[in-house]
């Protein structure tokens, strides 16, 4: 199916990430060896409206995309994306973050901290519609569409690295997989995984992350997204974002 989206004057065509691309990190293992290789997500990368947009975009290192999941079950588990992480920042000891809006109905952003080699710290952010999640340096992330709508988001991240797969699918997925049945399990093959932190969606104002309010609109105030690039000066930041201040209740 080929599923363009308008953006802008644009008509663009997605990356489409298949079940073929992602299946050892599957849960409902039984389920997977009858599966057909179907498409899971769509991922429109690098958009911007106008050439003006682009320039500023690109002069700043940054890239704005778009994903769609629609619903779908990958046999007992809720659909996902496949999981990574990002590489460090040259000179640094900060791993490049993210942030992400829901544009369109319910994510469950399940982060995970490893540190030599073992999960340290575990997040999930459930986010609806308007809400921002940031994934801080030293996490990796999934994106879980937990609900019977599709999902519609955004983000923003550094131009400036690929992402890093190979940790997920050593581990045969996160640290803990979402079920339809709406169990949190741990990944048998993790060792010492931490019990999940709630934390609330990361809707800091002064970074021009309201509730509601469009991020793509920080193109006109890109200083605001500097801590994409520069995350060794924003010690404050992922403290806040990580603190169990923001606890959610679940
Ligand atoms: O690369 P994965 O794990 O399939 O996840 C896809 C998501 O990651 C991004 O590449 C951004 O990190 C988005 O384009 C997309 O939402």
């Amino acid at each position: 199916m080929e599923k363009v989206l308008e953006f802008g004057s644009s008509r663009v065509k997605p990356d489409v990430r298949r079940l073929s691309d992602m299946r050892e990190v599957i849960y409902d293992i039984e389920w997977l060896k009858g599966a057909p290789d179907m498409e899971l997500y769509y991922m429109y990368r690098d958009l911007a409206v106008s050439k003006g947009d682009r320039s500023i975009i690109l002069d700043h290192r940054l890239r704005y995309d778009i994903t769609v999941i629609p619903p779908n079950r990958l046999g007992a588990e809720y659909v996902k994306t496949a999981g990574h992480y990002h590489p460090f920042v040259e000179g640094t000891s900060y791993t490049y973050p993210e942030v992400y809006e829901v544009l369109r109905g319910t994510a469950h952003y399940l982060l995970q901290k490893c540190e030599g080699g073992r999960i340290t710290d575990v997040v999930m952010i459930e986010a609806k519609e308007g809400d921002k999640a940031i994934i801080p340096p030293g996490y990796g992330h999934v994106t879980i569409n937990p609900s019977n709508r599709e999902l519609k988001m955004a983000n923003w991240v550094s131009r400036d690295f690929s992402s890093i797969y190979e940790p997920y699918k050593k581990c045969g997925g996160a640290a803990y997989f979402e079920l339809a049945d709406g169990r949190l399990i741990r990944n048998g093959r993790c060792d010492h995984i931490p019990d999940i932190r709630f934390l609330k969606p990361t809707n800091i104002a002064k970074l021009g992350l309201s509730k509601g309010k469009e991020m793509y609109g920080l193109v006109r105030d890109v200083e605001k997204l500097a801590y994409l690039n520069r995350p060794q000066d924003y010690g404050w930041l992922w403290e806040a974002a990580l603190s169990d201040k923001n606890r959610a209740v679940r």
